[in-house]
């Protein structure tokens, strides 16, 4: 299989600094990813799972184009990625609909943004807002759906325009237990249907183990890739309940036990991080951060 993204010795270093009145003084920097290797083939379910503030964020911003390493690249069908582009379709936790716009008007976003004519764009949004179980939903604002609702909302957006890779940090964190196991399967359906290159981040197990055709598991920050685990289910739509197969629950342990170690760091790099907040010699710094 073609290789669709290729993530080669990414490093990214914040620098950050302390306002002192009309003076900056620069602190430590902070190095969030190191080294990052990772290749997603064509049509690829990745899913990139790491413990809090372990840099997941970071890593999807620069696949996205948000940002730029500080050293390695990202090429994109071998070709690098130096910007945002409607090649990749962003999902994120937090809805980012427009809430002025209807469902419709929300899909149809992209296809406008891409000069797509008024009917085919009708036509198109349409067929998306069905492939993610939203019709009869079409002239409903954001604040008349749920949560879940939203999200599928997203999803059809970020679809509508054809990007060739659906990036998806934690898209379904801020909902309900079942909401969420409903918008996971519900995932897979439409990665079957539309055959897109998926990378999807969260520091849910049961999500990854879920979700993935492959896990890659990060460590704590700075962010590196500890392993990288086949999930080696074929069609898991069709298990009944596939989180109580005893395969699944063997791989679940097996991200756990490479997560723990990492989970406990970040907790460390966590209690750390508020001592200093409340270090007086530390205290004061502000805002002031400067991309390395
Ligand atoms: N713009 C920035 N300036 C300085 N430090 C940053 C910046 N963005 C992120 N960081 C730091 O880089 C590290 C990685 O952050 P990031 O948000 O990517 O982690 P994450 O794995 O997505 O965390 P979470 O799971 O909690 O969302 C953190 O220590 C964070 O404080």
């Amino acid at each position: 299989m073609t290789t669709k993204i290729s993530i080669q010795h990414v490093q990214k270093t914040f620098r950050i600094q302390r306002n002192l009145g009309h003076l900056k003084e620069d602190l430590q920097p902070i190095s969030a990813l190191q080294d990052i290797n990772l290749e997603v083939k064509q049509g690829e379910f990745m899913v990139i799972v790491g413990p809090s503030g372990c840099g997941k964020s970071t890593l999807l911003d620069l696949l996205a184009g948000l940002t730029k390493p500080s050293s390695g690249q990202i090429l994109l069908d071998g070709k690098a990625i130096t910007g945002p582009n409607l090649d990749r379709g962003i999902v994120f936790q937090q809805y980012a609909l427009f809430p002025w716009k209807t469902t419709l008007a929300n899909v149809e976003f992209g296809l406008e943004a891409k000069g797509v004519p008024r009917k085919e764009r009708r036509e198109k949004a349409l067929s998306f807002i069905n492939l993610v179980g939203l019709s009869g939903f079409e002239n409903r604002y954001p604040h008349e759906i749920s949560g879940g609702m939203k999200q599928r909302v997203a999803i059809a957006r970020s679809l509508a325009y054809d990007p060739e890779v659906l990036l998806m940090d934690e898209p379904f964190a801020a909902l309900d237990a079942q909401t969420r196991e409903t918008l996971q399967s519900e995932l897979l359906r439409i990665w079957e249907a539309t055959k897109k290159t998926i990378i999807f981040i969260t520091h849910g197990i049961e999500e990854a183990v879920y979700l993935g055709q492959r896990v890659a598991v990060m460590t704590s920050r700075p962010g590196r890739i500890k392993k990288v685990l086949d999930i080696p289910f074929q069609a898991r739509r069709n298990e009944d309940d596939l989180r109580s197969n005893p395969e699944f629950v063997k791989l679940r342990h097996e991200v756990w036990e490479l997560l723990k170690d990492e989970v406990s760091k970040a907790q460390e790099q966590e209690k750390a991080k508020t001592l200093d907040s409340f270090d007086p010699s530390k205290s004061s710094i502000k805002g002031g951060v400067v991309n390395g």
